[in-house]
């Protein structure tokens, strides 16, 4: 496929989806204008789909590693009940202040709970305090295996992990293979799941790649 015709469809496809939400689209608009790694942040189709796995599990309880603009963590509150909540986890602290401009703005924003630290330190504290039944990794690539064995032992059966950007552009069947850590550390998480008895797992080749996983 040409790159004109990718194009294409990717807007084709967007222009068949839901409409992300003006709060969600404004974030966005002003992460490209304001932010140097914007790309980083899920973006409409996958926000979307984010916001329709919450909705078709019922999740109440919901974790995400790694807020960055806090995207992602508002598509997440955005589609759960009154009650539920979302425990978003950040290391980089520059971020705080775009996080909660965007917030603060939101309807849902209650529902929000900013928790600023290295996700490895402030995770046994959170999993013992809630019982989190939708799991969102999106953090550093070499702690995903980390961050998949403190959690998956806290969750209840039929509880969810999404982890992103598990083909890592298409690296992780590049010939010959790279050999930098974070390719590496991808490489090793998907055969980790893969051969993990505890879930079942699919990755989703969309975007960058996302793996869904559910414990059984
Ligand atoms: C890809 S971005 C997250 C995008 C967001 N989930 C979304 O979909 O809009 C990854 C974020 O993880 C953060 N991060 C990296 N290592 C982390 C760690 N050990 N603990 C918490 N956050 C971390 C980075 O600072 C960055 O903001």
């Amino acid at each position: 496929m040409t790159t004109d015709h990718t194009d294409r469809l990717e807007a084709y496809i967007l222009e068949h989806t839901t409409p992300e939400s003006e709060l969600r689209a404004h974030l966005s608009r002003e992460a490209h204008v304001r932010l140097l790694r914007a790309r980083m942040l899920s973006g409409h189709l996958q926000g979307n789909l984010l916001q329709m796995i919450c909705r078709m599990t019922h999740a109440h309880q919901v974790l995400e590693i790694g807020t960055y603009t806090g995207y992602a963590a508002h598509c997440l509150a955005e589609a759960l009940p009154e009650d539920g909540e979302v425990h978003t986890l950040e290391s980089d602290d520059e971020m705080e202040d775009f996080i909660r401009e965007f917030v603060a703005q939101a309807p849902y924003r209650d529902r929000i709970h900013l928790h600023l630290g290295d996700a490895l330190e402030l995770l046994p504290k959170l999993l013992e305090k809630y019982s989190f039944d939708l799991v969102y990794i999106d953090a550093n690539k070499r702690q995903y295996i980390d961050y998949y064995e403190l959690i998956l032992p806290h969750l209840p059966s039929g509880a969810i992990i999404l982890a992103d950007n598990t083909l890592w552009d298409g690296k992780v069947v590049a010939e010959p293979l790279p050999t930098d850590a974070q390719t590496q550390a991808i490489l090793a998480f998907n055969d980790w799941v893969q051969q993990d008895p505890r879930v079942e797992n699919l990755i989703l080749p969309m975007r960058d790649g996302l793996s869904l996983i559910r414990k059984l």
